[in-house]
């Protein structure tokens, strides 16, 4: 199971993440007004850092639909995962895919797919997005006001399981995902596309801080230890 943990501000930041058990770490680059957004070379220092560590592996996470300033920024920072948290349509993961000069196959797309309750603006979408050569995608809420991304809300396991069946790609979960609530997600758990979970919210101190602690707690939480009747 894969643990990603979203908005990496520092290279301490990555290195904590590394070493707290994080597979993954998202970094902002065009999600304006976020508090973590970096400049092109900050984003580019802090993949290097993700490198230098081995672990965790970059992901850009942003808003941008524009799939060759997106390209551009990917290639100079040297990261080959994106995650189009916006509502970006089918056609940016195929540029993206498609690649101006044909590396796209290099290149871990992760689309997000918004549950609102029950409802999903982008459900119908699952297939063309599939078609446009989306690798991973990933479940996160939409909150009561509209906002997107680091919600904090909890998405109802019944909507996840509804949604995820329609895909044929392995899927994360994401929205109030905390060290205490792996139990109610069993389900979700338990289905065959599942590949992880990402986490902002849960991962950080009141003051907005990532914490080492934080991020420890939620992987128990989630990968427990197997008993010794696992492997058996
Ligand atoms: O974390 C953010 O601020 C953020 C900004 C822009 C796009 C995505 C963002 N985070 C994503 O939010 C969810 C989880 O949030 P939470 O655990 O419910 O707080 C996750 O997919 C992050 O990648």
């Amino acid at each position: 199971m894969l643990l990603k943990i979203c908005g990496a501000g520092s290279a301490g930041d990555v290195e904590l993440l590394g070493a707290a058990g994080a597979d993954l770490v998202g970094l902002w680059h065009g999600v304006p007004g976020g508090r973590a957004d970096l400049s092109p070379s900050k984003l580019s220092a802090l993949a290097s850092a993700a490198r230098r560590a081995a672990r965790p592996r970059p992901v850009l996470v942003t808003f941008r639909r524009d799939a060759d300033g997106l390209r551009e920024a990917l290639a100079a920072a040297r990261i080959h995962w994106i995650q189009l948290h916006g509502y970006q349509p089918p056609g940016t993961v195929r540029a993206l895919k498609d690649g101006g000069d044909g590396d796209g196959g290099d290149l871990t797309v992760v689309k997000v797919v918004h549950l609102d309750g029950e409802s999903c603006p982008e459900r119908s979408l699952i297939p063309a997005y599939e078609r446009a050569g989306t690798d991973v995608f990933l479940v996160d809420a939409v909150a009561a006001d509209g906002r997107i991304g680091s919600t904090g809300q909890p998405v109802d396991p019944g909507a996840v399981l509804g949604l995820v069946d329609r895909m044929s790609r392995p899927f994360l979960l994401a929205g109030g995902v905390r060290a205490d609530n792996r139990e109610e997600y069993r389900a979700v758990l338990e289905h065959p596309l599942f590949l992880g979970i990402d986490v902002d919210t849960a991962a950080r101190d009141a003051d907005g801080r990532l914490r080492a602690d934080r991020v420890r707690a939620v992987s128990r939480g989630w990968r427990p230890v197997p008993g010794p009747e696992a492997g058996r």
